[in-house]
């Protein structure tokens, strides 16, 4: 899958947080936006998940030379965020059965061999708004690495993370992103040290 964005700009009000943006993004690549805190890393990246409206420029998801339509492009892209909430009464199971009805996992991977993967087994029936922050983190890292999706989105993928953890993370890129589109958002290089592509979203305030 490949993206491409021609011109793209946002609006909040009266503040373009980015505008002009031209990029095209291959598949199998990574890519890292870097930037300072507000500098508008994740409305670009949540504007490429078709989560949050551009105000102008066009978005063009293409697939096998195939132009892949907005309403189909959410079973396509898989994104972790920590803006983005779990359902934080239900179990964890029932959270990665939910998950699995709109994107089902890789290699047929069950519900229950999920949480063994990604070691949160032993909370399976526990709610996850008692789940620790970095036990959120992890939950929605584990989703997004085991989706059967060919573009993963991770915003800040290792806040709340501890060392052991963020160990795990740089482990399941390696296991799990050699074959899709990989873009992060991050001021941390330690979490993106492997990627080739780095797009400074400052480039994109005029
Ligand atoms: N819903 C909103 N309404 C108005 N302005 C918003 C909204 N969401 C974000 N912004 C503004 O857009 C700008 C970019 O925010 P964004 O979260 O994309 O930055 P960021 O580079 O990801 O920052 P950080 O490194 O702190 O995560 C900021 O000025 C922010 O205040």
């Amino acid at each position: 899958m490949t993206i491409e964005l021609a011109n793209i700009g946002k609006k909040y009000r009266n503040e373009w947080i980015f505008r002009h943006t031209s990029l095209s993004f291959s598949a199998k690549e990574s890519y890292t936006f870097v930037g300072p805190n507000g500098s508008g890393k994740s409305t670009l990246l949540q504007v490429i998940a078709g989560v949050l409206p551009h105000t102008e420029g066009q978005i063009t998801y293409t697939s096998n030379g195939q132009p892949i339509s907005i309403d189909d492009i959410f079973r396509k892209i898989v994104i972790a965020a920590p803006y983005l909430e779990l359902i934080e009464e239900f179990t964890l199971l029932e959270i990665v059965e939910f998950h699995q009805q709109f994107k089902p996992f890789k290699n047929h991977i069950s519900p229950t061999q999920l949480l063994e993967l990604i070691e949160l087994a032993p909370h399976k029936n526990k709610s996850v708004k008692n789940f620790s922050s970095g036990m959120k983190q992890r939950l929605k890292l584990g989703l997004a690495f085991y989706s059967d999706c060919p573009i993963i989105l991770l915003d800040e993928p290792t806040s709340n993370l501890d060392a052991q953890a963020t160990q795990w993370y740089l482990n399941q890129v390696e296991q799990h992103t050699q074959e899709r589109l990989l873009i992060i958002c991050s001021n941390q290089p330690h979490e993106y040290a492997f990627c080739k592509n780095i797009v400074d979203v400052r480039d994109f305030k005029k």
